[in-house]
């Protein structure tokens, strides 16, 4: 097991190129068992999420070629082989094996997915929508159990607006008959993104990323190629670095309209921003001013990126407020944050930010990808070095991060954990 170290204080300069969108490709290798013949994904990142996927599929009967950022799907000879717990546990997105199997063969069995921990994170609003198609849906043991003799179009409105249901949803529905209306739909571009490949695949689905998404159903959906559009809260991460600690960052391969909430909120703190048709440049000049932020569902500002957020705007002059509307208890990097020096104040759904704080190094704890990411923010901006455990979370979402901070002028590294630490990991 490895921690990051980062001694900290440096500048950061130069460019980063931004890997593919995590929460596309865990969606994207599910959908492309769907397919009757070879599916080709490209631009995949580099990340844990993404190597469990591949080992889901090869359970499953299909095999799964992976040649640097290209993965090739052949999913002729998979069944629907139940995976009640095990590697499902380790990744949050395991759980569109349910919406791509039901599609395909009609059942399946899938342990209730893991993922980061940021309260409860129930899959009711999935289960409402399988049911709404005509499937059986049993928890039986810690294990969803899904059954239909045919799926048949329905109108299913969302209770709350959830992307993991309106894209698990939307698989199961490109094979019903008929229509499904998906209302109160999530617009995230990661459903865009989603929609497109199943389009591909000969899916019929117009609506993806407005709040009404059509689905007609189709017999059989074939193979295709499709690329990975650009990792917006990757590209926002190295944004909040460089607003940071950057005295010139170009975020490059992005799509700046998926960053605009993120970018109006640095360009309120004075951060300088040049914006090209596929790269943001980012500079920081002078003081940082205190915002409040909101998070909400996109367009508005992303949950994912409240936590590196947060770490940033311990080095605003004053006091700036964040509330999480999406999760209410996505605030575990906060007591990490506070070992480093920061003085921040939990109140219900809101974290009170007093800054600024000279942060020094510390020994922290990664307790979820995005506080992972938090901790870098300010291991970079500290004093000293900051070591940081449980990485593995950050391995789920950031492609290389040591070696991309590195070439932008960053001194972090990685080192196996010693016996005493690891002990202490496992003791806790
Ligand atoms: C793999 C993936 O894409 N993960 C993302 C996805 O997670 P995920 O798909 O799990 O998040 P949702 O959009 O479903 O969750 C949004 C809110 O709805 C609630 N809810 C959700 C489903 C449900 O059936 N019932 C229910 O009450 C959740 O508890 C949460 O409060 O979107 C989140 C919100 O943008 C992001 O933080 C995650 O990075
Ligand atoms: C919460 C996240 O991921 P997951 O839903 O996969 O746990 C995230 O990417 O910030």
């Amino acid at each position: 097991m490895d921690k990051i170290l980062i001694d900290g204080g440096r500048d950061l300069e130069g460019t980063v190129q931004i890997s593919g969108a995590k929460n596309s490709a865990v969606a994207l290798i599910p959908a492309a068992i769907m397919a009757d013949s070879t599916v080709t994904i490209d631009n995949l990142p580099e990340i844990s999420d993404v190597g469990i996927l591949k080992d889901l599929l090869e359970e499953i009967g299909g095999t799964a070629e992976l040649s640097g950022d290209t993965l090739v799907v052949h999913p002729e000879k998979m069944f629907s082989m139940p995976l009640p717990n095990g590697k499902v546990k380790k990744l949050r997105a395991s759980y569109y094996l349910m919406g791509a199997m039901l599609g395909k063969f009609k059942k399946a069995v899938i342990g209730l997915p893991g993922g980061c921990n940021l309260g409860p994170r129930p899959i009711d609003q999935h289960i409402k929508g399988f049911e709404a198609l005509g499937a059986k849906v049993t928890n039986e043991q810690g294990a969803i159990y899904l059954q239909a003799d045919e799926l048949i179009g329905n109108r299913i409105y969302l209770d709350v607006v959830s992307v993991g249901a309106t894209i698990n949803i939307m698989l199961a529905a490109v094979k019903a008959k008929g229509q499904t209306i998906i209302e109160n739909a999530a617009k995230e571009p990661e459903i865009i993104d989603v929609a497109t490949l199943l389009s591909s695949m000969g899916a019929r689905i117009k609506g993806a990323g407005t709040n009404v998404i059509r689905i007609d159903g189709v017999d059989t959906l074939h193979g295709c190629r499709h690329s990975i559009i650009p990792d917006r809260i990757e590209a926002g991460t190295y944004m909040i670095f460089a607003a940071a600690m950057g005295k010139g960052v170009t975020v490059d391969n992005v799509i700046p309209l998926h960053l605009e909430s993120l970018s109006s909120k640095l360009r309120e703190m004075g951060v300088q921003l040049e914006v090209g048709d596929d790269w943001i440049h980012i500079s920081k000049n002078g003081e940082l001013k205190p915002i409040d932020v909101k998070t909400l569902v996109y367009p508005g500002f992303a949950t994912d990126l409240q936590q590196p957020m947060t770490a940033l705007l311990t080095q605003s002059e004053g006091s700036s407020i964040v509330t999480d509307t999406i999760y209410n208890a996505r605030f575990k990097h906060i007591d990490e944050l506070r070992r480093m020096g920061a003085s921040i104040k939990v109140e219900g759904r809101s974290a009170l930010i007093n800054g600024s704080s000279n942060l020094q190094g510390a020994k922290v704890r990664a307790t979820d990808l995005r506080a992972g990411a938090a901790l870098i923010a300010a291991g970079l901006v500290a004093d000293g070095v900051t070591e940081i455990t449980d990485v593995y979370h950050i391995d789920r979402g950031y492609t290389s991060i040591v070696e991309k901070l590195t070439s932008l002028g960053a001194k972090i590294w990685r080192e196996k954990l010693t016996e005493a630490e690891l002990e202490e990991v496992n003791n806790s």
